[in-house]
């Protein structure tokens, strides 16, 4: 199967500073992938060349086989690469709902190639509320919410996009174990309603739940790529985790 994201040779520089170095990977159309590494080990700054925040130095990143070379971080969103955010940035004046809504209308007409209607819209803000456990919070404020709510909601502005690839970007952070549950569980549940899904995440438990297969990032090199069991017992990947 051709791959839905292809990262080829991805390096950057922070002035003399290798922050990746020739990253490639490449991940299939429904995998749910956990990218993990020690603290500033490139993960950030790989999902930011993926999403667009950064310009990559080198290499290519191709999404359903397009190079992505010069598309903006909103026009990647539109083509279905989504990212949250490790800080929840909601609009503070707005309702839940209405969070929704906005990349709901600036990304989803474009998906779909047209405008959507008014019921169209009002249907699928109700359907990711739903799949995100939000439906009762539909018309609260962002600051009312819980903190497990609102990385619910991070995730549910993610997905108004429609995207086919979400990358999380450490959703879990904080939250007790039974919230952790419920969002790598609700991540799940998206995956298999066909969303592509890499898991940025320190909380192991949570990757080793979520993860079909594990990339491991250190000091900007990706040094394994496999099934999760195989790669935890990997001699570089316990030596880095172990040094931490
Ligand atoms: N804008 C920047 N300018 C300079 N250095 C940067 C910049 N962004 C990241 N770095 C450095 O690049 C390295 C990789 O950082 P990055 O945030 O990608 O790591 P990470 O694996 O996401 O870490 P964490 O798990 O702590 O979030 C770190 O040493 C960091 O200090």
């Amino acid at each position: 199967m051709a791959p839905l994201l292809d990262v080829d040779g991805v390096g950057k520089r922070f002035g003399g500073f290798i922050a990746l170095d020739a990253v490639s990977l490449t991940i299939a159309p429904g995998e749910r992938v956990g990218l993990i590494g020690p603290n500033g080990s490139g993960k950030s700054t790989l999902v930011n060349c993926l999403s667009g925040t950064l310009v990559n130095d080198t290499g290519t990143v191709r999404f359903e086989g397009r190079d992505l070379a010069g598309l903006t971080a909103h026009q990647r969103t539109r083509r279905g690469l989504a990212r949250s955010f490790q800080l929840p940035r909601p609009f503070a004046s707005m309702t839940v709902a209405e969070n929704v809504r906005v990349p709901l209308l600036y990304a989803a007409g474009s998906r779909r190639g047209r405008h959507l209607t008014r019921a169209e819209i009002g249907e699928r803000i109700a359907e990711v509320l739903g799949q995100m456990g939000l439906a009762d919070r539909a018309d609260q404020m962002p600051r009312d919410l819980t903190q497990v709510d609102m990385r619910k909601l991070e995730l549910a502005r993610a997905m108004a996009a429609e995207p086919s690839l979400l990358i999380a970007d450490e959703a879990m952070a904080g939250l007790s174990n039974s919230e952790v549950d419920d969002i790598v569980a609700l991540l799940i549940r998206l995956n298999q309603a066909g969303i592509t899904v890499i898991l940025i995440e320190h909380i192991m438990k949570a990757v080793m739940q979520f993860s079909q297969r594990l990339v491991v990032l250190v000091s900007g090199k990706k040094i394994a790529d496999g099934p999760p069991d195989e790669v935890m017992r990997h001699p570089e990947v316990e030596r880095a985790y172990l040094g931490q």
